[in-house]
Order: structure tokens, then sequence, then C-alpha cells
């Protein structure tokens, strides 16, 4: 069951060209950011911030951490690809880096 609607590729465009360093997944149902940090406590400060944000908007990310290292990929599940949602946790995300 879909309860988010998906964005239009003209909306997904303007968010992208207002979101510096994320890019569109090659199937074009997520957006991705590598982040990089000084070491892996920075890192995890980093993500903790991220993981509290993302749990109280019930919207959350897929990552991968090695050591200094965060590559986030944002979709939205029960739409079948990108919604408001992933716009506003990349938002969130810039803020807490
Ligand atoms: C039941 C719960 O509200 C849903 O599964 C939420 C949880 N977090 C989520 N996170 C993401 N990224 N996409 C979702 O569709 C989603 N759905």
């Amino acid at each position: 069951m879909t309860t988010v609607p998906r964005l239009t590729d003209a909306e997904r465009d303007a968010a992208l060209s207002s979101l510096p360093g994320w890019v569109l997944r090659a199937d074009g149902l997520a957006i991705c950011k590598t982040f990089r940090f000084g070491d892996f406590a920075e890192a995890f400060g980093f993500m903790t911030r991220i993981a509290i944000q993302a749990e109280k908007a019930d919207h959350h990310p897929e990552w991968f951490n090695v050591y200094n290292r965060v590559e986030i990929t944002l979709t939205t599940h029960d739409a079948g690809g990108l919604s408001t949602r992933d716009v506003a946790l990349a938002r969130a995300i810039e803020q807490a880096a």
C-alpha cells in the first residue's frame, strides 16, 4: 500500500539542485551521499544525531559506516522511491554534518 506519494521527476531534480553532494542512485529510486569525518567518534556522533531525528520522524536512512566514512542512501520504502520525507531527512542530515 502506498501511503506517501513519490516525487515527480521535476520535484526530484529541484530538490537535488538544493542539496549539494547528493546524487541520484542509478535506478532513480534513491539519493545518496558519502560523508567523511576526522575519526570514528565524529562519524558516530553524526550518525547518533541523525538517528534521533530519524526516529522522531519515523523515516530512517540506509547507511554504511567504516571508521570515519558514512555512506547514506535515502529512499521511501512505503512509496517505492523518493518522497518529500527523503528530502526533509537529507536537509536534516546536512544540518547534522
Ligand atoms: C511502519 C513504519 O512507519 C514504516 O515502516 C516507516 C519506517 N521508516 C521508514 N524509513 C524509510 N526510509 N522509508 C519508509 O518507508 C519507512 N517507513
